[in-house]
């Protein structure tokens, strides 16, 4: 199938706005190319600069593409999206052009490469493993459409946390597990049984993949669930990177859920919210044993005494 890609270019502080609107239109995916948060990576050491094109290194600006079927009505979609960039009184140019399906499917994984957090070194399945790391606990994921290659902060804070709480014997929850990240982590750190849980189905589907890529079906099980509704087992660790609102909803089943001195791990958190979750946890009986901040997310970790 043949689609309209739309680029447009703006300054690094409009990107997300314009991806919203592009959502707003029913886009079928946005991909940024932003030079600064590329930048951001180059220095930080997570990436290597001689991996991308200097026509994006060097853009004086970021570029928002997002990509829509080509139907008869294009024409209008396109001249709406125009008024609605300009009516936002920023500056924009806007490109388009016809592209086919899999150049959009596959155009954001030029910019996932290994990484590594911790004891892990995430490893897009398409990437070869960089020479030395071979002693790391190797994570290999196709994120596809769901959330969770390790490079969000809010996954990272699990993955640098979760070896002082995971050890072999121990039977886990991953509460939304995405790409089954977080799953495979704890597999790699010896429990002995995973239970992954997720309410998207897409979710469901690329955590079975990725768990097969790395070979750990005997020990992760996926299903499709709300939560931990109707999930009825003691378990030893619960994990749930999810929002602040679905964490405070989730505490009282998982302290519920969890053996004496169990564990939950909770993360996805913004700053301003920590406090009412570190109550909600107090107040089903939970002990805050861990609590760390990066680029405004929080992580908190709870025992049941
Ligand atoms: C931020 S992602 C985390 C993915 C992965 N665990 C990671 O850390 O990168 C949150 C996930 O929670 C799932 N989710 C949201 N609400 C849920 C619910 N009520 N029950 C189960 N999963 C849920 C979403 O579908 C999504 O895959």
């Amino acid at each position: 199938m043949k689609y309209l890609e739309i680029a447009v270019e703006v300054e690094s502080c409009f990107t997300e706005t314009v991806a919203d609107i592009f959502w707003e239109f029913n886009t079928g995916g946005v991909s940024i190319e932003d030079p600064l948060l590329l930048w951001q990576y180059i220095n930080a050491q997570i990436w290597d600069a001689y991996e991308f094109p200097d026509s994006v290194l060097k853009a004086e600006r970021a570029t928002v593409r997002a990509y829509f079927p080509l139907t008869e009505n294009i024409n209008t979609l396109l001249s709406q999206i125009n008024e609605r960039l300009k009516s936002l009184g920023i500056p924009f140019n806007l490109y388009f052009q016809e592209v086919d399906e899999e150049s959009w499917a596959n155009s954001w994984k030029k910019y996932f490469k290994p990484v590594e957090v911790g004891e892990f070194l995430i490893k897009p399945t398409w990437e070869k493993l960089p020479s030395g790391k071979e002693d790391k606990k190797i994570i290999e994921i196709d994120p596809g459409m769901a959330f969770g290659t390790g490079t969000h902060v809010t996954t990272a804070l699990v993955l640098e946390a979760l070896p002082k709480y995971v050890s072999p014997g121990k039977v886990v929850v991953d509460v939304g597990t995405g790409s089954g990240i977080l799953a495979i982590a704890s597999a790699l750190l010896g429990a002995e049984k995973i239970y992954a849980l997720d309410i998207d189905p897409v979710a469901v589907k690329v955590a079975r993949e990725n768990i097969s890529i790395n070979r750990l079906e005997d020990k992760i099980t996926v299903i499709e669930n709300d939560l931990l509704h109707g999930f009825n087992q003691t378990v030893d660790v619960i994990i749930a990177n999810i929002i602040a609102a679905v964490i405070k909803e989730l505490a009282l089943d998982a302290y519920e859920k969890l053996a004496t001195g169990g564990i939950f791990i909770g993360s996805g958190i913004i700053v301003e919210r920590e406090k009412e979750v570190m109550d909600k946890l107090l107040e089903v009986g939970f002990k805050i044993i861990e609590r760390k901040n990066s680029g405004g997310w929080c992580l908190l970790v709870a025992r049941k005494e």
